[in-house]
């Protein structure tokens, strides 16, 4: 099977209601997030990889209400259904990650398709290295030799992923502390999409981006590249402008 374009919530609630045993992958995204046009690569490959699964593709700003739902606040997003049931909730761009909560849930491939698709997956991979959360390689080294100007030119690169980055310990589901859920709290509130990353996936980046930011803490909050602040700067600014977001933005 394929992947299936959602277009509106009606097809979305007979598509995941037509066979409830069967495993059900839903892929949130949207068409200005970075991450979200690798990972449009990664999922095309696995839905022929695995066509016992059905997957339905979700343009989380076009189809907010179903967004809402599930409360996906960040895009790419991932959920796992079977006999609606959530199984498996991930989010941010990696592949790794996605794959392994498939070979988890889903059927078994043939080994034909798993031959294929393990080639095709690890280069939908590697197509992965400049985007944020595949930096989570660094756990396993990957990272290690980096130079400080390499490392600064990755810390470039994420700050601008998406127009608003949130850099943060967790995800936006499960912050991993009161100020991070406060401000992603507040993100919400102002209808904010965002992308994020997880610096606890990554020391290079949470000691680096302290120095680039020349701010100590988390959360550290991006906006067109420019860096805005912390919690409560973000909560001050907010004070003075109730529009600093929309400004922000507009600001190049
Ligand atoms: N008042 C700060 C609170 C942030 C804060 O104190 N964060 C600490 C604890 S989460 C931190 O990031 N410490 C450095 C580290 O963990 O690397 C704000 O406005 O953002
Ligand atoms: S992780 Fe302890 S206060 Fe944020």
């Amino acid at each position: 099977m394929s992947i299936v374009e959602i277009e509106s919530e009606d097809q979305f609630t007979k598509l995941t209601k037509s066979d409830p045993t069967k495993l059900i992958a839903l892929y949130f995204h949207t068409p200005w997030a970075a991450p979200c046009q690798t990972m449009n690569a990664v999922i095309k490959t696995l839905a022929q990889a695995n066509p016992t699964t059905l997957f339905l593709s979700i343009d989380a700003d076009k189809l907010g209400d179903i967004s809402e739902l599930f409360e996906v606040s960040a895009v790419p997003y991932f959920i796992l259904i079977r006999n609606s049931t959530i199984l498996k909730e991930l989010s941010g761009a990696d592949p790794k990650e996605f794959i392994a909560a498939l070979n988890q849930f889903g059927d078994k491939p043939s080994t034909n398709q798993e031959t294929n698709s393990s080639a095709s997956i690890s280069a939908a991979t590697d197509a992965a290295t400049s985007v944020p959360q595949e930096s989570s390689a660094s756990q396993n080294g990957a990272h290690e030799e980096e130079s400080a100007d390499a490392l600064d030119e990755r810390l470039k690169k994420l700050t601008t992923a998406a127009p608003v980055m949130l850099f943060m310990k967790g995800s936006p589901l499960a912050p991993q502390c009161g100020f991070l859920r406060q401000l992603v709290a507040i993100l919400r509130e102002h209808q904010v999409r965002f992308g994020f990353f997880d610096i606890l996936k990554d020391d290079s980046v949470r000691q680096g981006l302290k120095t680039f930011s020349d701010w100590p803490t988390f959360p550290q909050l991006y906006v067109n590249g420019e860096f805005q602040g912390g919690l409560d700067i973000i909560k001050e600014s907010l004070a003075d402008d109730p529009e600093f977001f929309e400004n922000a933005l507009k600001a190049q």
